[in-house]
């Protein structure tokens, strides 16, 4: 069954998502970026506050592919105790050098998840990289969120080669990018594991804007009715 992950930059957001049952609750600060980052402390906290059953994801922002750069900064993610770090696989750099770094993290059962921006028109070669270097999941997202959805910028016949490819890895799959209510039930047929949302659950779709409850029901409401939670 596709889960949904919701995007969420508070303590008080975390908890209202909570109390939506969204399947994945996913920290981070959309007003620093595609991926931005919520501070440590701040992710800390919320990991206490929440359940040990809540399952919790956070990104380390919107960084430069550097191993330098990245493996610390996926060490002291982890260290809040988040079941999954995400990480951006931006355009530059040296992706070869970053998954050498990254495999020693996941080796150290740090469950990292890759996200590759559709708007980059990646190599879904990459896939079977990740899964060697340890990648417990891999995600598409949009990296500019001004050109366009996830939906736009790729035909289902993509969105489908994608998540058979990162099941053929035994990958968890995720999808999001600017994803709107209708575009819900084309990609549960897809079957990834997760479908992830921000701006839709928003007022006005305004990623940077404050949580509105309604649009989380409505979301929430395209899934078959036995997973629905309550607001
Ligand atoms: O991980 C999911 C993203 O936060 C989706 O954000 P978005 O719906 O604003 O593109």
């Amino acid at each position: 069954m596709t889960g949904l992950l919701a995007s969420v930059n508070s303590l008080t957001e975390a908890l209202q998502v909570q109390r939506a049952a969204v399947d994945i609750i996913d920290l981070k600060q959309p007003a620093q970026g595609a991926l931005g980052a919520l501070p440590i402390a701040s992710v800390a906290e919320i990991v206490a506050a929440l359940p040990d059953s809540a399952r919790i994801s956070a990104t380390v922002g919107d960084l430069p592919m550097l191993p330098e750069r990245l493996l610390p900064a996926v060490r002291d993610m982890a260290a809040t105790g988040v079941d999954y770090v995400k990480i951006g696989f931006f355009p530059g750099g040296d992706w070869p050098a970053c998954l050498d770094a990254l495999q020693a993290a996941a080796g150290q059962g740090i469950a990292l998840i890759a996200v590759l921006f559709a708007d980059t028109r990646p190599d879904f070669g990459v896939i079977a990289e990740l899964r060697r270097a340890g990648f417990r999941g891999v995600m598409l997202d949009t990296m500019d969120k001004s050109r366009g959805s996830l939906t736009e910028w790729m035909e289902a016949s993509e969105l489908r080669s994608f998540v058979l490819a990162a099941r053929g890895q035994g990958m968890l799959t995720g999808l999001a990018g600017s994803l709107r209510c209708e575009d819900v039930p084309a990609l549960l047929a897809l079957a990834p594991d997760y479908l992830g949302f921000r701006g839709a659950l928003c007022r006005e779709h305004n990623r940077t804007a404050q949580l509105d409850l309604d649009r989380i029901r409505h979301i929430r409401a395209q899934w078959p009715a036995q997973v629905g939670g309550t607001v």
